[in-house]
């Protein structure tokens, strides 16, 4: 009977790669103080035995870091990885437990990359599991259920916290203190409760299988970097990243993207120089930047991110200019993902 039910239950693989959700704090006491990535994928699975009531569920540790330290190379080896497993015929979902810092990039990252169907669920926790009320069980409870769903399939890479499942295109952390941390623009895709998900929206952006890039085919990520935007802004980070050799710059600009009047001519100068200049906003609630407003972008040969925030910006950026450099296409994939 047992290996019946096995047979029928979904196969998950967790692909840890550190985070808060893998913490330890000194006293249950200590839902801020702690260190990230100390537990191990076998311990994490092993303190929610409902897991296998899911799917039958199996660990790997990719790697063991706080998510504010992941690098491009790590974006590579997990996006390798999650690519392999999406491909093998026993996985039918994979999840990613992820420090929330960059969760929010790795989540867009594997969303343009990844050529599958299959569900991808990145999820993290804001409290360690040593904290009195952590959050981290049930949103990986609720991961391993979305990713073992077949609901879940064709709608992009997903990210399970708070109960809440949302698009990792949309979904940016907004809080650093409150479980209730991720917030999408446009509003969550649906709902995970009690291990079975309730579906209310679906992406309308280009990801996974309609995408135009595969992570097969990248061999590395260029440089592009962020510089952020605020009264009295001088032009110092913007000349030293291109300097440092900066493809492409995203502007994290005040508003609708806006760019001051001691900026603007070192943007020109810099483009003219072959580094593309990509206007995003950092406004809080999420930025909404349209091509021409606020500054001439055709006349200037410039890129606009539309809402998508600095960070995830350069996620498009990086993934987009390992197929062109050309300032149009550049701009057709950033309304297009
Ligand atoms: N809540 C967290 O996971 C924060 C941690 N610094 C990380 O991103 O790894």
């Amino acid at each position: 009977k047992e290996a019946e039910t096995q047979q029928k239950l979904a196969n998950v693989v967790v692909l840890a790669t550190g985070g808060t959700i893998a913490g330890a704090g000194a006293s249950a006491a200590n839902s801020a103080t702690y260190q990230a990535a100390k537990v191990g994928i076998e311990q994490l699975i092993a303190a929610v035995p409902q897991l296998g009531q899911l799917a039958n569920v199996r660990g790997e540790q990719v790697m063991q870091i706080a998510s504010e330290s992941i690098t491009n190379d790590n974006l590579l080896q997990l996006g390798r990885r999650v690519a392999e497993l999406a491909d093998s015929k026993d996985v039918d979902g994979i999840v990613i437990t992820h420090g929330t810092d960059t969760l929010e990039e790795t989540a867009y990252f594997l969303n343009l990359v990844e050529k599958t169907d299959k569900p991808i669920i990145v999820v993290g926790s804001m409290r360690p599991g040593t904290a009195m009320s952590a959050d981290g069980m049930l949103n990986l409870y609720n991961a391993v259920a979305v990713a073992s769903s077949k609901d879940a399939r064709g709608k992009g890479v997903l990210v399970t916290m708070n109960d809440e499942i949302q698009s990792g295109r949309d979904v940016s952390k907004m809080i650093n203190i409150k479980t209730e941390a991720f917030k999408s623009a446009w509003g969550p895709l649906g709902m995970v409760v009690e291990g079975k998900s309730y579906w209310f929206r679906l992406p309308a952006k280009r990801h996974t299988m309609d995408s135009e890039f595969d992570i097969k085919t990248i061999e590395s990520l260029p440089d592009v970097e962020i510089a952020y935007s605020y009264g009295n802004v001088s032009d110092t980070a913007y000349k030293a990243l291109a300097q440092s050799g900066a493809k492409a710059i995203i502007h994290a600009g005040t508003g609708n993207g806006s760019v001051s009047s001691r900026v603007v001519p070192t943007l020109q100068a810099l483009r003219k120089d072959g580094v593309q200049i990509i206007r995003s906003s950092h406004v809080n609630a999420g930025g909404f930047v349209l091509r021409n407003a606020e500054q001439p972008d055709d006349k200037y040969d410039w890129v606009v991110a539309h809402d998508l925030n600095p960070q995830k910006a350069r996620i498009l950026a990086m993934v987009a200019l390992t197929k062109t450099n050309d300032s149009k296409e550049l701009q057709r994939m950033f309304w297009e993902y």
